[in-house]
């Protein structure tokens, strides 16, 4: 892996260009510095995978601005979630899917956390398998955060680690998954919503564990094989060896980090 850069910020008026402030940035801001930056890499023709979440919606909108300003033509769209579908269609990008561009140019998305060897965990927003299947079809896979979310060892920042499972005997597959990691002190919550703490339903109609470990997990590799081997385990949300670039924002200025 090559060593970050800094990139010193720009003088022009984008919201990239704005010279490193005196007054603190909010993570908000640092999302949408980062996703400014990732649009840089769009080209007029490329098939985009458009993630999903709160910084992947700043790129969704730049990518909309810049085709009505012209500056891009001829971009289709795969979106990573039905929430995405909605607004990239509102801003205006022509959308398809992977079964006709089975292969794409360019992802962008955000993640919830990116270790030193950029694997990420992704899923906290729910949308961890049409991710994993567009990002997964991309030449290129772009990953947008503000510095919070770099981490020494994922599923160790004592957040949760999402694995999408069928709702059949739910409670059965998320015994099975915490069983999987007893040694790492894991604890299996299934994701859920509203006061009546309904079960969250992701847009492929399944249900959500969220894994919490107290201890390192070890070998994610190995981790990542075992929760796949489960009958009743969709997908997981870590997603190793995927990105090839990741873009973080910090107070400091932009890090570019390539594989
Ligand atoms: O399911 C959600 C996605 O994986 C998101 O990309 C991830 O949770 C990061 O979201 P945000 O940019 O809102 O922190």
């Amino acid at each position: 892996m090559e060593a970050g850069i800094l990139v010193p910020s720009p003088t022009s008026s984008s919201p990239l260009s704005t010279p490193i402030p005196s007054v603190i940035l909010t993570q908000d801001e640092l999302k949408k510095i980062a996703a400014y930056k990732a649009v840089e890499y769009v080209e007029s023709g490329m098939v985009l995978g458009l993630g999903t979440g709160s910084t992947a919606k700043h790129a969704v909108d730049r990518i909309g601005e810049l085709l009505h300003q012209g500056k891009l033509q001829n971009i289709v769209g795969i979106p990573t979630s039905k929430k995405t579908h909605e607004q990239a269609l509102s801003v205006g990008i022509p959308l398809s899917d992977l079964d006709s561009h089975p292969v794409l140019d360019l992802a962008i998305d955000g993640a919830d956390e990116v270790d030193p060897h950029l694997n990420l965990v992704k899923g906290r927003g729910g949308s961890l398998l049409r991710e994993k299947m567009v990002e997964g079809a991309c030449r290129k896979f772009v990953v947008i955060v503000d510095e919070s979310k770099l981490v020494k060892h994922l599923g160790g920042s004592g957040l949760a680690m999402p694995v999408e499972i069928v709702p059949f005997c739910w409670k059965f597959t998320a015994k099975r998954l915490q069983d999987l990691f007893e040694d790492a002190g894991c604890v299996g919550k299934l994701r859920t919503f509203g006061e009546n703490g309904e079960p969250f339903v992701t847009d492929n109609r399944n249900y959500i564990v969220d894994l919490y470990f107290k201890k390192d997990i070890g070998d994610l590799k190995a981790a990542s094989d075992a929760i796949l081997q489960l009958a009743g385990v969709v997908e997981h949300g870590m997603f190793l060896d995927m990105a090839t670039t990741v873009i973080v924002a910090s107070e400091l200025g932009i890090t570019v980090k390539n594989k």
